[in-house]
């Protein structure tokens, strides 16, 4: 089928490819010209696991191209996914909706009867039929379903070649049997597919963000409480998790979540309840915020209390800056904003990513970033570990131990394996963790040791 994929960041990129790769004819557009060019090149503008070869795969099979036209788009095709960004706005907690808008009036003038657009960008419920009516004076006949993205960063082909559900909320028969089409590889495959009404669609997709958001913030909460009994949170955490109807995903105690989804769709959800007078049913969702908020401000203090209450000439190492692994997105980054607060309150910080430098860079210049581990650790009086890549789990704990000034992690993703680096010599602190201190000699051991015996 031929389909334009307007839009072409995180989501347009990796579902333009995905839908090239399982046979349609895709257009991708975007008004970003560079981003277009050097998309038509076949280079992806994120990293992304599988997203460079897919696309070189899929630009060179002629399956997909690139344009900045919304009227080639028009013109190419009768189905248009929209994904477009939808931030938070910058004079409220609500959600952006003026890239969504200028999307339709662009496409507006050139469609013609019978269209479909196809929302897939995280929108407040109500979105859709506001399109639609306002489509319908421009041009009738056009009609707009929403089918919300579910992708995770890091692993998005992953996750649109093997989607766990899709959703698509729809008016009309035609539309279902449209987006069936566009999706029969899945379906075929057993993937579960909810067709509803575009209100229920959209609200399925803000609905599982502030459950995922809810969770992470409740074990935070949690840690926070342990931290205060003397408690371990990581086994309470492991603990309720191994009950089936709570689950272990989801549940580390940590910095909390980031990244460009589930801290602005909390606030737009909340905003836009309090619109349509359902405001007190997820009030919650503001103490879910402030809880996730209070997890970077807590990593800043307990940094602060082991460098003995000043950040004046200390150094710091700061392992992460992307707001997860597998990816080079800093937007709302934990890692990041608790990097910068160090260095604005006056620590020298050497920050290490694995693939998230450059962008870390273009938005915090001021800080320092070192090109491997042991550069950023070198003379660091605290190393603090803020995003979990896995190659963080295969530093030896023994040769840092000798680069640093003081031997003192805080892993504040409660990842790393907190006996191995005690066991190498380092005092490791971890919210809603007993501290763990390097092993004491025995009283024996240091008897014998003192007689000079071996
Ligand atoms: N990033 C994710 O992991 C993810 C996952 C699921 C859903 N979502 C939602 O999907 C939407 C897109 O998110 P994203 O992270 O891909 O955004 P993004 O900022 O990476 O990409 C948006 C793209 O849209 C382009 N654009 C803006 N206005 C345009 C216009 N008028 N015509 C054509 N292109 C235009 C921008 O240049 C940009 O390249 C958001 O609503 C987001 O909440 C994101
Ligand atoms: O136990 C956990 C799990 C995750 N996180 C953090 O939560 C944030 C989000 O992680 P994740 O959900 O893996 O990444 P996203 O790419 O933001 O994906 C979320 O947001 C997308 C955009 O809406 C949705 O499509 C996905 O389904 C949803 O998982 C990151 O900062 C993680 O570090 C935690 O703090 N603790």
């Amino acid at each position: 089928m031929r389909m334009t994929v307007i839009g072409t960041g995180y989501v347009g990129t990796v579902h333009a490819a995905c839908m090239a790769d399982i046979g349609h004819q895709v257009l991708g557009i975007d008004i970003d010209a560079e981003r277009i060019a050097s998309l038509s090149a076949g280079r992806a503008p994120i990293h992304e696991d599988g997203l460079d070869e897919l696309l070189a795969r899929t630009v060179a099979s002629g399956r997909l191209r690139f344009s900045t036209s919304l009227a080639e788009g028009a013109a190419f095709a009768g189905t248009h996914f929209m994904c477009v960004g939808t931030p938070q706005r910058p004079d409220s907690k609500a959600a952006d909706l003026r890239y969504v808008d200028s999307v339709v009036d662009g496409l507006a003038p050139h469609l013609r009867p019978g269209t479909l657009i196809v929302g897939k960008s995280t929108v407040p419920v109500g979105t859709a039929a506001r399109l639609a009516e306002r489509l319908a004076d421009m041009t009738p006949g056009t009609e707009v379903a929403w089918n919300p993205e579910f992708l995770r960063e890091g692993s998005a082909v992953e996750d649109t070649m093997r989607p766990e559900r899709l959703v698509v909320g729809v008016t009309s028969q035609h539309a279902e049997a449209v987006l069936r089409a566009i999706y029969a590889p899945m379906i075929a495959a057993g993937v579960p597919f909810f067709c509803t009404d575009p209100a229920t669609a959209e609200l399925v997709k803000v609905a599982a963000n502030s459950f995922l958001a809810t969770k992470i913030s409740f074990i935070n909460a949690m840690a926070e409480v342990c931290d205060a009994a003397g408690a371990d949170a990581s086994v309470l955490a492991r603990a309720i998790g191994a009950d089936s109807r709570i689950g272990p995903r989801f549940l580390a105690p940590g910095l909390g979540f980031g990244g460009s989804c589930f801290p602005k769709d909390i606030r737009a959800f909340a905003a836009r309840a309090e619109e349509i007078g359902a405001g007190e049913a997820v009030a919650f969702l503001h103490e879910v915020d402030r809880i996730n908020t209070r997890q970077r401000q807590r990593t800043v203090e307990r940094a602060r209390r082991l460098l003995g209450g000043s950040f004046t000439g200390r150094r710091i190492a700061v392992l992460g800056a992307a707001f997860k692994p597998g990816s080079d997105d800093v937007r709302d980054s934990p890692a990041l904003v608790v990097a910068a607060a160090l260095h604005q309150q006056g620590a020298e910080v050497r920050v290490h990513d694995p693939e998230a430098v450059d962008n870390a860079r273009a938005v915090h210049p001021e800080l320092t970033y070192a090109l491997d581990v042991d550069k950023a650790c070198e003379d660091a009086d605290l190393v603090l570990h803020l995003t979990d890549w896995p190659e963080y789990q295969d530093i030896d704990p023994a040769a840092l131990a000798t680069l640093v000034r003081s031997p003192v992690l805080l892993d504040a993703r409660n990842r790393l394996d907190p006996r191995s680096w005690a066991a190498a010599g380092w005092a490791v602190h971890a919210p809603g963790r007993p501290r763990l201190s390097p092993p004491v000699p025995s009283q024996a051991k240091v008897a014998a040791l003192a007689g000079g015996a071996s």
